[in-house]
């Protein structure tokens, strides 16, 4: 014990062994709904899963995942893979980024801190950029927070403000680009009639300008860059509602990859390209997508992609993205300070941990898990292993993705003898899912069964435990739904097809030939969600959560 009383040891369980080779699968958007064509996961042929929801009954149950269990402002939100991920491997639950900037909003505080004022610098001579996800769908981002910054910024002087967003159509329905380009519009407007010289100046879809995620693509944020500071992109437009109708009309077309455009004026020029002396603010509070543009927008030296010109500007995020690297410097509302990870507690303990997933998910089961930490805590005790996910293609195309590599890898891991504890995402739930289409994601979620397959498999030869679970619910409904949980029809007579995460729970299970004896989950926890699985992997692994944990989700009956 140190001399505040802090310790990072855990103390022993009190029935449960030590040094049992634990896997923890994460299933990414793998929720539990009724059986029906629009689940992915129900249609799909998934024996493995199946034969963990039916085998036993004591050692697969639901937990929540969305709303205020795992930190959001409130039960319509749907659950994510970042408050998700830090919900599973904190086992603690933060108010996360969607809460922390409604208060600060609310409050006026955003306005009184460093990050703010330190942008206001340039509101006298200069423009204010907003860059970011233009969407309702409080995942990465809410329209109502950058209408109430438009607000408070052009009241505490700004002049000319630029607004530079991304469609989506992934965390909300495809074809709401439409109305919240109009919504925007409106409120820019109004802001023009108060004598405000505020338009939006570019534009984009988010999974093909700006909001590629681990360095998967970098010409993902270079066609952002190029439109946003060079203002240069291969189509141009008057405004941005134009803009969004005639580039979706383009057949195949979709909001989340509408092709990157600026805004022109009468003679052709773009509207606001950023320049030297100019003031930005990404307005993105999550930070898997927005880490690689703030790099572009705040490193000095840069070898990603060629950017032309680097404006010499006074650059905030709405939050700090990556607490370790200072990204960015400025920020407009302090992150969750996330601290005491069961990643770090169990590293701490001994615990040796092998982490794995694809690219386009492999923060999730790193720096999301370890509370928005990038690196290891003790590089001697862990292996992080990252498989190159495809790049440039839609995944529905390969709907099977890196699941089976990622499989192999985590057997591989676990067979070696070297880890106590292997970690997995398996994405194809989820990132098939966003595609919307219907039967790539059934054949997503059989791959993604065939990988949880020789993951157990190998957990069953070394004597270990497993425990699967998710993030979130995705492909357990792609269909929008009206209030009595049938499918809603829009104007035409058309089920809309839905591409987002869901308000479902998710399933957990345990076993394995290392689990002991008696252990079962708890009846007294019934509302217990993801940031109650800290707890039990760490009685998993033989030792009991501290204090402040969320409460375990099993008990041991002699
Ligand atoms: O792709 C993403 O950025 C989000 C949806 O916006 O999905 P996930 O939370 O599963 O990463
Ligand atoms: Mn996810
Ligand atoms: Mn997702």
């Amino acid at each position: 014990m140190g001399s505040t009383g802090f310790s990072w040891k855990l103390a022993d369980h009190p029935k449960l062994p030590k040094g049992k080779l634990v896997a923890m699968i994460v299933l990414d958007g793998w929720g539990e709904a009724s059986p029906d064509k629009f689940n992915c996961i129900h249609v799909a042929e998934t024996p493995t899963m199946d034969s963990l929801k039916n085998g036993a009954p004591d050692k697969w149950r639901l937990v929540r995942a969305h709303g205020t269990a795992v930190g959001l402002p409130t039960e319509d939100d749907m659950g994510n893979s970042e408050v998700g991920h830090n919900a599973l491997g904190a086992g603690r639950i933060y108010a996360q980024g969607a809460k922390l900037v409604d208060a600060a909003l609310e409050s006026g505080k955003i306005y009184e801190d460093e990050g703010f004022n330190y942008i206001k610098e340039s509101f006298a001579n200069n423009t204010l950029h907003l860059i970011g996800l233009m969407s309702d769908g409080g995942v990465h981002s809410r329209l109502d927070q950058v209408q109430l910054l438009l607000k408070g910024a052009s009241e505490r002087g700004a002049k000319k403000i630029r607004l530079h967003v991304l469609t989506d159509g992934r965390d909300v329905l495809d074809g709401s680009s439409i109305g919240f380009a109009e919504t925007l519009e409106k409120e820019l407007s109004d802001l023009r009639k108060k004598g405000i010289d505020a338009q939006v100046a570019s534009g984009g879809g988010r999974m093909y300008v700006t909001m590629d995620r681990y360095e998967n693509d970098w010409e993902v944020v270079k066609r952002g860059w190029d439109a946003q500071v060079l203002g240069e992109a291969p189509h141009k437009f008057k405004n941005v509602v134009e803009a969004v109708k005639t580039l979706r009309q383009v057949p195949g077309s979709n909001d989340q990859y509408l092709p990157p455009f600026v805004i022109v004026d009468e003679s052709g020029s773009p509207v606001g390209p950023i320049v030297d002396g100019d003031a930005v603010v990404t307005f993105n509070f999550r930070a898997d997508r927005m880490t690689m543009l703030a790099q572009a927008l705040e490193y000095e030296k840069f070898d990603k992609f060629d950017r032309v010109r680097v404006p010499k500007i006074r650059y905030a995020g709405m939050l700090q993205y990556d607490g370790e690297l200072k990204l960015p410097n400025y920020y407009l509302v302090s992150p969750p300070l996330i601290d005491r990870t069961s990643g770090e507690y169990l590293v701490h303990n001994g615990v040796r941990t092998f982490a794995c997933s694809e690219t386009v998910k492999f923060g999730h089961v790193t720096f999301f898990w370890n509370g928005n930490r990038s690196g290891y805590f003790n590089a001697e005790l862990e292996e992080y292993v990252e498989i190159p996910s495809d790049s440039g293609i839609t995944f529905n195309v390969q709907p099977k993705m890196k699941a089976l590599e990622i499989g192999e890898k985590a057997r591989d891991a676990i067979l070696s003898g070297r880890f106590d504890q292997v970690r997995v995402n398996i994405p194809n739930g989820d990132m098939v899912g966003h595609t919307g289409d219907v039967e790539a994601t059934v054949v997503a979620c059989k791959a993604a069964d065939e990988a949880v397959k020789m993951i157990l498999d190998a957990v069953e030869q070394v004597g270990g435990i497993f425990v699967v679970t998710a993030d979130h619910g995705n492909a357990e409904d792609m269909v929008k739904r009206n209030k009595k949980g049938e499918p809603a029809l829009d104007k035409e007579g058309n089920v809309q097809i839905l591409t987002s995460h869901t308000l479902q729970p998710v399933p957990i299970a345990i076993g394995g030939p290392g689990l002991a004896e008696g252990v079962k989950f708890r009846k007294d926890v019934p509302s217990g969600g993801l940031a109650n699985v800290a707890a039990t992997v760490m009685n998993l692994h033989g030792f009991v959560a501290p204090d402040d944990y969320e409460t375990t989700l099993i008990e041991v009956v002699d």
